[in-house]
Formats: structure tokens, C-alpha cells, sequence
């Protein structure tokens, strides 16, 4: 199928591209990128002014949960989600269980993915045996069946010298080591961030220095390997001067904010204690969100992700020390960015573009997608004033745990397209297996 999208405002910085234009695409690529390009017997028109076309988004932090915990998400539902919130790519992260930390279980999640025929799957591989820490992953065989990173996400490697092994592991395959950086002698029972809100409320804290300390120690380690670094979800001012500091040694060091530690903090969390505001690492404080907005603004935060963490009602629907830790995210991420930073003016679209879809590709070293003749057709339309309410009847995923859940935002992601089909049609997920 073909199609023509016409009169859209294209953005892409990688070819210096923010202005209106017409876009063909057929088997699977983009063929032309132009102005009033002509109709092609057989294309179909897609009437885009109005519309912002930017490369497929990426959302390289997400939790598909399967196997094991198919009651919160599937990589079916998940990918439905992915692809109604804008995304053509996402990668998982293998807390699952098992713990993706062989090939067969990397083979299941990409098999699993063309199966649901929506966004591309990238799989995220274990760094250790069952993400405990304590001996080397398969590496080598899961990147034979296609793993794009390594992580122990949803653990800190605890261990200095393990972490080290991983990471002289991963850089020989040319691999990025992402790091869920906590040590856990230090966050231990922490349910909240430490500080005001733990104080006030009167709960065991979680404190920054868990974070930062083991941030600190990874970039020694990167260091000492070279292998590249990633940090996932920071969510302090402190470890975004580590990194800063980092890039300005040249160091191989990237890292990635949420939405949630960008929007929200620890005064959003009162004595209603919404159990969807407690996720890992913690909403920290005003003074750390507005630290984290200028670095990602400003470039120093590499990219955007979600951390999507579907959770079951019953996993939330309790006393907030025994709930769950995390937030769904796919669905209000590009929404938020654009309600409460390109919206005002405080980001311009092309730094959008690089934080949402040119970042995250380069970071897991997979091809670019750029707007132009040749490359592969992964694209998203989106709507600036389209407007949505955040209700459980919103999601697609299947849990319904939002952080976000009340907001009305505006923007939106209308149509996705991958590999040139078109898996989102007028914001309706449009399901059809390859
Ligand atoms: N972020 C979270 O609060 N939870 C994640 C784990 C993680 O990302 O560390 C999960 O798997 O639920
Ligand atoms: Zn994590
Ligand atoms: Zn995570």
C-alpha cells in the first residue's frame, strides 16, 4: 500500500528539515520528500496540514511483561500501546519471568512482536543470570538472536567487580551497558523519596545518594572498559552533573528522563496517597524536575522514555508501602511533552524529535530513520491540538496505571506508520499481523 501524506510540517534535524511538505512512501520506504509531489495510481492520500511528521518515535525503556506476568501486559497489548501513544519502536527491558537472560527467551519476545504485527520489539538481554547479580548473562547468545542492550533493569548491579565483567562483556559485542543505578544498602525499605516527603509523610525514604553513588561508580567502570554507559531514568540534579561531567571527559556516557520525573515531584505526592506516584527511582524534589527539564532541553539527558510499568489493580489498589513500584507511560508520554514543553515554547520540535526518535536509535545503535528518499518508512503524524482526557478508557495497554491518570493534554499522535504500514489510522490502532 502506498501513501501520499500531504502538506505536513516535516521535522527533522538530521537532514535540517523543519518546513511544509509532501511525503510518499511505498514498499516500506520512503520514496520521495517534496513539494506537491504528484498522486501515484494506487496511493492513497492522507490530508496532513495541520500536522507535524517527525521519524518514527522510540521509546527505549519500557516493561512488555511477558512472559510470566501476562495478567499486567503483553507484548500484543503493549505493542498496542506503544503504537496508539506514536511509537514505532520500543525496546523491553527482560524483568520478566523467566528473566530474559538467554537467547530462546530474546527469540520469544522479537517472535511474539511480528506476531502482533504493530511497532518493532527490540529486546533487552539480562546483564546477569536471572538479574541477580552474580554471574555473567548469555551474552554472546543473546546477541545472536537479536538482543539490542543489556540491563539488570529494576536492580543495581550490586556488585563493583560483576558490574565490571558485564561491562568488558557487553563493549566486545559492541553493545550499550544500561544501568538501573541503585544500591540497594541505601534504598532498602525505601518506598518514597527521602527528604520532605518521607518526613512529612512518614515513610521509610529512598535518598538520591542511592542513586547517584552507583551513577558515580558506573562512569568509573565505563571508564576503566570503555563500554558505553547508558543511565536509565535519572531523576536527580546531582547525577545529571555527574554525566554532564561525563560527556565533557568524552566518555562513551548517555542517559534518559520520564516524563514523571520531568512533570511530577514529591509534593505531588498527599495524604491521598496515589499509589500510581510511587515508582523507582522516586518523584524527587521541584528543585530536581526543573533541573531535569533544562537537561534535557539543553541536550545534556539524551532521550526520553517512558519506564512503562503496567501494574494490576490489586498491585495498587493498597497501602502505598505494599504497592507496587512504577507507572504505565506509552500513552500520555508524547502528550505531556508537547502540552507542557513544546506547546509554551520551552523545547522546539526539533529537539523533541532528537530526544523522542534520533537519540534512542543511536544509543541502541539501530539504523536511522530519517525523512527522507531511502529510508525505511517508520513515521509518526501527530495532531499539536488534538485534545485527550487520561481516563482508565483511554489506555490500550491493559493496566491503568497512570500517574497521569485526570490530566487533559494536548497533542497527539494520529497515525503511525512501519515499515510503511500504517498501524495507527486517526488515533485507531490498527492491528493486522505480518
Ligand atoms: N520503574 C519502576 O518503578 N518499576 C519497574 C522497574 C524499574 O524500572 O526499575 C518495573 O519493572 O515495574
Ligand atoms: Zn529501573
Ligand atoms: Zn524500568
Amino acid at each position: 500500500m502506498a501513501f501520499l501524506l500531504r502538506g505536513a510540517h516535516v521535522v527533522d534535524p538530521q537532514v535540517a528539515l523543519d518546513c511544509v511538505r509532501d511525503v510518499l512512501i511505498d514498499e516500506g520506504r520512503i520514496q520521495a520528500v517534496g513539494e506537491d509531489l504528484a498522486r501515484p495510481a494506487g496511493a492513497e492520500a492522507i490530508d496532513a496540514r495541520g500536522k507535524y511528521l517527525v521519524p518514527g518515535l522510540v521509546d527505549m525503556h519500557v516493561h512488555f511483561r511477558d512472559p510470566g506476568f501476562e495478567y499486567k501486559e503483553t507484548i500484543e497489548t503493549g505493542s498496542r500501546a506503544a503504537t496508539h501513544g506514536g511509537f514505532t519502536d520500543v525496546a523491553t527491558m527482560p524483568n520478566t519471568d523467566p528473566v530474559s537472560d538467554t537467547g530462546a527467551e530474546i527469540r520469544y519476545q522479537i517472535d511474539r512482536a511480528h506476531e502482533a504485527g504493530l511497532c518493532h520489539v527490540r529486546p533487552i538481554g539480562a546483564l546477569t543470570r536471572a538479574e541477580k547479580g552474580e554471574s555473567l548473562a548469555e551474552i554472546g547468545d543473546m546477541v545472536v538472536e537479536g538482543a539490542a542492550a543489556f540491563s539488570d533493569d529494576g536492580h543495581g548491579v550490586q556488585g563493583a567487580g560483576m558490574m565490571r565483567t558485564c561491562m568488558e562483556y557487553v563493549s566486545q559485542f559492541g553493545r550499550v551497558a544500561i544501568a538501573h543505578c541503585e544500591v540497594e544498602s541505601l534504598t532498602a525499605h525505601g518506598v518514597i523519596n527521602e527528604g520532605r516527603a518521607s518526613t512529612r509523610l512518614g515513610m521509610f525514604g529512598w535518598p538520591a545518594l542511592g542513586e547517584e553513588l552507583e551513577i558515580y561508580r558506573d562512569i568509573e567502570l565505563c571508564k576503566l572498559t570503555g563500554c558505553p554507559l547508558h543511565i536509565a531514568h535519572i531523576s536527580t540534579a546531582r547525577g545529571l552533573e555527574l554525566v554532564r561531567a561525563a560527556k565533557a571527559e568524552g566518555l562513551p556516557v548517555t542517559c534518559e528522563v520520564c516524563p514523571h520525573h520531568l512533570f511530577l515531584c514529591e509534593d505531588d505526592i498527599t495524604d491521598t496517597y496515589d499509589t500510581n506516584l510511587k515508582m523507582n527511582p522516586p518523584l524527587r524534589s521541584a528543585a530536581d524536575a526543573a533541573a531535569l527539564v533544562e537537561g534535557l532541553v539543553d541536550g545534556s539527558i539524551d532521550c526520553l522514555v517512558t519506564d512503562h510499568a503496567p501494574h494490576a489493580p490489586h498491585e495498587k489498589n493498597c497501602e502505598w508501602e505494599i504497592a507496587f513500584f512504577g507507572t504505565i507511560g506509552l500513552e500520555t508520554s508524547l502528550p505531556l511533552m508537547l502540552t507542557n514543553l513544546v506547546g509554551p515554547q520551552k523545547m522546539s520540535w526539533s529537539r523533541l524529535v532528537e530526544a523522542m526518535a534520533v537519540a534512542p536509535r543511536e544509543i541502541l545503535r539501530l539504523e536511522p530513520v530519517r525523512l527522507e528518499a531511502g529510508s525505511a518508512a517508520d513515521l509518526t503524524l501527530i495532531d499539536p491540538t488534538a485534545t485527550i482526557e487520561v481516563t482508565p478508557d483511554y489506555f490500550e495497554s491493559r493496566s491503568k496505571n497512570s500517574a497521569f491518570l485526570g490530566c487533559t493534554l494536548t497533542g497527539v499522535a494520529t497515525d503511525v506508520f512501519v515499515n510503511g504500514r500504517r498501524t495507527l489510522t486517526d488515533g485507531v490502532v490498527t492491528s493486522q499481523g505480518r
